[in-house]
């Protein structure tokens, strides 16, 4: 496995006629080898352009890319020993699973393929890995999306890769075989080791599986850092309010200069850090960090209870602010519409943003 570095990647679609399109502005990111690093963010902001420049299957526009301290951006895709698992599998539908994985071995070999028996043992073994073996002889069309997921995964392992690109790996997959996917997709990168990029929309997808995360947004990196950092430290509203479900309450103040943001003339919040006094900013509050107490707190009224198994989301409104508040609520809680109750958060857990730049002030 092998280091992977890009450095002030870019890419500037040109067509005639057209404006171009600045898709990927300049990224910096180096992965430890090994290391799983989740590229989020929402669609057309750069992921899979830069997924693309990576395994060379798309030009690059600036900057350079490293694979163990080498660059490898002159190089065609085969010369680069990327493996790479697409969302839409791409797999041979006349070929059987066996002879889909080979294929993979051999085209990357070509001139110097391996030996028949080599390639058996090869496609045995990865089979194996990725519990397979029972479906070698099955065709593409005969599979579940879970099983092709991982015939494509298999077929991008097979080449013993130095890096492995896995772009939306579990996106066609029901929410069960999801669940399944995932553990089996963060084994298999933990037993082999590979250094890999997971391109996602999906947050749950990228925090359950990276080591680190990076945000992106119109071709920029936003955020850097491991799933708890992006989750507990937001560097901007922008990756506040991407990452986490529910959603972030964000809400519009005024900076009072005494520690507190003013919301309404009768609601206020604690903050975290002394911001001077009448600047606008946004607070954040996560929705599980607000807590529903009789004692002190802002007096907000229910205008929504939705009882969940383990626990329930209330929708509430506090006087004179404009947006709802979100907040969970333990499995104990029953709520009725209309019903009054305080609302608080540990300031130490309240997020607090300049409202022109969206930057956090924390
Ligand atoms: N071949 C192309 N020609 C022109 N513009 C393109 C081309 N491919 C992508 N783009 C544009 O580049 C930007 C980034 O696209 P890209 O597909 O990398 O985003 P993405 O984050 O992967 O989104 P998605 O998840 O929808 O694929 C978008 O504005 C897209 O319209």
């Amino acid at each position: 496995m092998a280091e992977l570095a890009l450095r002030e990647l870019r890419k500037t679609y040109r067509s005639r006629g057209r404006p171009a399109v600045d898709a990927v502005r300049g990224i910096d990111l180096e992965l430890r080898s090994g290391e799983l690093l989740g590229l989020l963010g929402p669609s057309g902001c750069g992921k899979s352009t830069t997924l693309r420049m990576i395994a060379g299957l798309e030009t690059v526009t600036g900057g350079d890319i490293l694979v163990g301290g080498a660059s490898v951006v002159g190089r065609p895709a085969q010369a680069r020993n990327i493996g790479v698992a697409f969302e839409n599998y791409a797999l041979y539908p006349p070929l059987s699973v066996a002879e889909n994985l080979a294929f993979g071995l051999k085209a990357r070999r070509r001139g110097a393929r391996g030996s028949r028996g080599e390639v058996a043992r090869k496609v045995a073994e990865i089979a194996e890995r990725v519990a397979l073996t029972d479906l070698l002889q099955a065709r593409p069309a005969g599979l579940s999306s879970g099983q092709k997921q991982r015939v494509a995964l298999a077929r991008a392992l097979i080449r013993e890769p130095d890096v492995l690109l896995l772009d939306e790996p579990l996106s066609h997959l029901d929410a069960a075989q999801r669940d399944t996917t995932r553990r089996e997709l963060k084994r298999i990168q933990g037993d082999l080791g590979h250094t890999t990029i997971l391109v996602t929309h999906d947050q749950e997808e990228a925090l359950s599986l990276a080591d680190r995360i990076a945000v992106m947004k119109d071709g920029v990196i936003q955020q850097l850092g491991t799933p708890y950092e992006i989750y507990d430290s937001p560097a901007n509203v922008f990756v506040a309010d991407f990452v986490g479900e529910p959603a972030i309450n964000l809400l519009p103040g005024i900076s009072t200069g005494d520690g507190h943001a003013r919301l309404s003339r009768t609601v206020s919040f604690a903050l975290p850090v002394k911001v001077a006094q009448d600047r606008e900013i946004v607070i954040g509050i996560r929705p599980e960090d607000l807590e529903l107490s009789g004692g002190d707190g802002v007096p907000a009224r229910v205008s929504a209870h939705e009882p969940l198994l383990e626990s329930g989301i209330a929708t509430l409104a506090l006087e004179g602010v404009v947006r709802p508040l979100v907040a969970l609520t333990g499995p104990e809680v029953r709520l009725v519409r209309d019903e009054r109750v305080r609302v608080g958060a540990d300031p130490g857990l309240t997020h607090v943003f300049d409202a022109e730049t969206g930057d956090s002030l924390r």
